[in-house]
């Protein structure tokens, strides 16, 4: 299967072009207010004439249903990233609402039970694994991938958490077909939100696809 490359915590226009021109297959959103790159006032209608090849995706952290929809429709958005603690039951009124790509963040650590997931499988589309921190995301460290061992569903997942391009070799060795895509964030940044254009472009021209 064919690696996608999601690029998140965007909130620069300027920025955001030059993202878009290097075709990353996602390109990720904060609507946390928590966060360091939460888009504020960045135009909805921006966003939603960058191009359509590109998934907008909105991350949440344990919003309320109704203002998700509402900033789907306000931004255009193709997929919703849950990063908190939102349950399974959350995704499917979701999707009973809305047609939309639902991408389920958990963070892990080394007494993560991935029996949890289970009750996610039949209500999301991807999983996303994360460094476990208080913040939620955008921690810029790395998890132990070692205790994906225990991953033992089929549905595919996003690789995140401190990625840098000093692990792509490592994420070029991994063999898993269940390993759809990675998500690069704050170890491509010259500050929060502001993405260095030339580490992309090595991250995407090293990533074996
Ligand atoms: O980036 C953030 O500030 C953030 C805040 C709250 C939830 C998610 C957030 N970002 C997501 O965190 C991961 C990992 O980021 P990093 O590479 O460790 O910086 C990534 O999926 C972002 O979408």
């Amino acid at each position: 299967m064919d690696k996608r490359l999601k690029v998140c915590g965007m909130k620069v226009p300027s920025n955001i072009e030059m993202v878009a021109d290097l075709q990353p297959d996602y390109i990720g959103f904060i609507f946390y207010k928590g966060s360091k790159r939460y888009v504020a006032d960045l135009s909805a209608q921006f966003v939603k004439d960058l191009p359509s090849n590109i998934k907008r995706t909105g991350v949440f952290v344990n919003e309320e249903l109704r203002t998700v929809v509402e900033r789907v429709l306000e931004y255009g958005l193709h997929a919703v990233q849950l990063h908190g603690d939102e349950p399974a039951s959350y995704a499917r009124e979701l999707k009973a609402l809305i047609d939309i790509e639902v991408i389920k963040a958990f963070g892990i650590d080394d007494q993560f039970d991935f029996d949890q997931l289970d009750a996610y499988s039949n209500s999301v589309d991807y999983f996303l694994f994360d460094t476990k921190t208080p913040d939620h995301g955008g921690s810029g460290r790395v998890f132990n991938w070692d205790l994906l061992k225990k991953y033992s569903l089929d549905k595919p997942y996003f690789l995140s958490g401190g990625i840098d391009l000093e692990s792509i070799d490592e994420i070029n060795r991994i063999k898993d077909e269940r390993f759809y895509a990675v998500d690069v964030n704050s170890k491509f940044e010259l500050e929060p939100g502001l993405k260095d254009i030339d580490k992309l472009i090595d991250f995407k021209n090293m990533l074996s696809y």
